[in-house]
């Protein structure tokens, strides 16, 4: 055991860890020449053309210092604020983080905010300068930085460069000279963290733990400690780049367990495993569960594939326990599921996912944060949906979740950014000089006004040059209305949104106008409408055409007129037939591209 060091990355996005990752891998030799490819760890297709990570990944790998062997498990972690809660997770697993700096960029928002989560569990950070080979590297100015910020010696901080690999053999000694070896008593009744898990269509769930006390063995019969349930471990083992099976994991482990379970909702992180026959007696202290943060109405393009949606959603959920979704029925868009997700990334991610793993085409709505409704009667409930809105003669008030963000950016766009929290409901709590030109501005606004569209225009505002990151604090009263959307005097469900009552006209207006754009124009006069209850307060119309495909195909040749209706249609099958209006997939989510 004392010679197991089991540490995790953490960094705010893009600042280098899966890269850096590849390095570690590659001078310990846990990956051949052959293996290598860019951001190993990185497995999903979509985390490799995206250049993001979105799981969580451990690999072990072997290490020799000074003559002695030493066994180091490493967790890579996604920086983008919609799976911090995988970097929790993984926190819970680590004696030790690298917290790397991007030296081009310096701290950022979730530079901050991870390392808060490592502090919060006892983890011994080791700062790392990462980029140094960028021409544009500002080794000094981020070393301050992160000296102010952690109150460590200059000498404490690595410098590196995952690209170049320079630097990287001081990381692992680093690692094992400063990151603790696990404690834990081996002898005691085994005591284990379930901190992650995947699904495999062969194996079931396979679930990552790591051993707090005790030791588990194949054939053992464990048990959830918090669900009471048994089962039988079929294979434990510790994960290289593939997984290696084992007779044993001991206290300090890190690695992984089979026990032929199917459904995901079985397996909780922050779940303890203990022995049946010798049981522990206390569970290890549970994280809190990940709560969806944004909804939306997930409908099926073709009315008939709802029970394939149906069956590829639950596929999908065994390998993303986060998503939530239970079936709601719309009257423009038929049946189809009401989900909740982690953030908007999160949700493109799945409807990317649905798309190509499953080939299902999807419909996804507005997205909406939950509100709680009070009636006057005294009843209180949770809306996830704006239909769920009840009847404003009944309605006694509404609150909404407010959030505490921090955004951390260069001097010259404070100005701009502000316009922006303010035109969003936001009331600046704190602002602070982090050196000569870098700021940070505490904000608390309503988390229904950064679902949309703020990260974009932040970003864009900023030329790139400004992180943020949030957190719940809780909820306020708040004075919203439901705006609808008519096409033809026919209301759209699944495009009304919950707005606040100021905003409500400008956002009518715009939306409108967006749609217009959206909408092709069809045989006929289309008029798109936004009204709160009966008042009409916005219009904009779609004046009538016929497209006619095989126009510019003149001659006879029938094959290629053919053609060109073929690929007509299947411009259609995105579509989705409201009343007699055609309504293409990307004019529900015209909320989000609003100017
Ligand atoms: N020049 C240079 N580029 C680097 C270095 N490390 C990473 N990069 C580049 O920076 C980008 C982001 O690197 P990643 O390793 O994917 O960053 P990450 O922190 O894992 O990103 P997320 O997992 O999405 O949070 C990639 O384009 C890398 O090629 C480095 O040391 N030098």
């Amino acid at each position: 055991m004392k010679n197991i060091r089991n540490f995790c990355i953490i960094a705010h996005i893009d600042h280098g860890k899966s890269t850096l990752a590849d390095r570690l891998l590659q001078v310990t030799e846990t990956v051949s020449e052959r293996q290598q490819q860019a951001q190993v760890l990185d497995d999903m297709d979509l985390e490799r053309e995206r250049g993001i990570t979105i799981k969580s990944h451990a690999i072990q790998m072997d290490y020799k210092e000074n003559g002695e062997d030493y066994v180091l498990n490493l967790i890579d972690t996604p920086g983008h604020v919609d799976f911090s809660y995988e970097v929790s997770r993984s926190i819970a697993a680590c004696e030790g983080a690298l917290l790397i700096v991007d030296s081009t960029q310096g701290i950022q928002a979730q530079t901050i905010s991870n390392l808060y989560l490592a502090i919060e569990h006892d983890l011994e950070i080791i700062p790392i300068l990462n980029k140094i080979d960028l021409p544009n590297a500002n080794p000094e100015d981020v070393k301050d930085q992160i000296v102010d910020l952690l109150g460590c010696d200059r000498d404490d901080i690595l410098s590196a460069s995952g690209k170049t690999g320079e630097g990287v053999p001081e990381i692992l000694e680093a690692i094992v000279d400063r990151v603790p070896a696990p404690s834990g008593d081996k002898k005691a009744p085994l005591q284990a963290l379930i901190f992650d898990s995947t699904y495999n269509a062969f194996r079931g769930i396979i679930t990552y733990i790591r051993i707090m006390n005790g030791e588990i063995r194949k054939g053992d019969m464990v048990k959830f400690l918090n669900t009471d349930k048994e089962y039988y471990a079929d294979e434990v083992g510790v994960l290289r780049l593939e997984r290696e099976p084992r007779q044993i994991l001991s206290t300090g482990d890190v690695g992984y367990i089979i026990l032929g379970i199917k459904t995901s909702t079985e397996v909780k992180v922050g779940e303890t495993i203990t022995t049946k026959e010798n049981p522990c007696e206390k569970a290890i202290e549970g994280f809190e569960e990940v709560k969806p943060m944004v909804f939306a109405g997930v409908y099926p393009i073709d009315s008939e594939d709802y029970e394939d949606l149906r069956a590829s959603m639950e596929k999908l959920k065994l390998n993303d326990a986060s998503l939530t979704f239970e079936p709601e029925s719309s009257l423009a868009l038929g049946f189809g599921f009401r989900c909740g997700f982690l953030g908007l990334l999160h949700m493109e991610i799945i409807q990317e996912r649905l798309d190509r793993e499953f080939n299902m085409n999807v419909i996804t709505t507005v997205p909406n944060v939950s509100y709680i409704a009070h009636t006057k009667k005294g009843d209180t409930f949770e809306m996830h949906n704006p239909s769920d809105m009840p009847d404003p003669n009944s309605l006694d008030f509404i609150e909404e979740p407010f959030i505490r963000a921090q955004i951390i950016t260069k001097s010259e766009f404070v100005g701009s950014l502000m316009t922006l929290c303010m035109s969003k409901r936001g009331m600046m709590t704190n602002q602070q000089y982090l050196t000569s030109d870098r700021v940070e501005l505490t904000y608390e606004m309503p988390l229904g006004e950064i679902v949309f569209d703020f990260y974009d225009k932040l970003k864009s505002i900023s030329k790139g040059y400004a992180s943020f990151d949030y957190f719940l604090i809780g909820v306020k009263p708040a004075k919203l209305v439901k705006l609808d959307i008519l096409l033809n005097g026919e209301g759209v469900d699944a495009l009304s949104t919950l707005i606040h009552f100021d905003n409500a006209q400008s956002f009518g207006r715009r939306m409108c106008e967006k749609l217009k754009e959206l909408i092709p124009r069809q045989q006929f006069d289309i008029a798109i409408q936004g009204a709160i209850g009966a008042k009409i307060i916005s219009r904009e119309t779609v004046k009538a055409v016929r497209k006619d495909v095989t126009a510019k195909c003149y001659g006879g040749d029938i094959s290629r007129k053919r053609k060109l209706l073929e690929k007509q249609k299947k411009g259609k099958k995105k579509m989705k037939q409201i009343g007699n209006v055609e309504v293409p997939q990307k004019a529900f989510l015209a909320v989000l591209k609003l100017d």
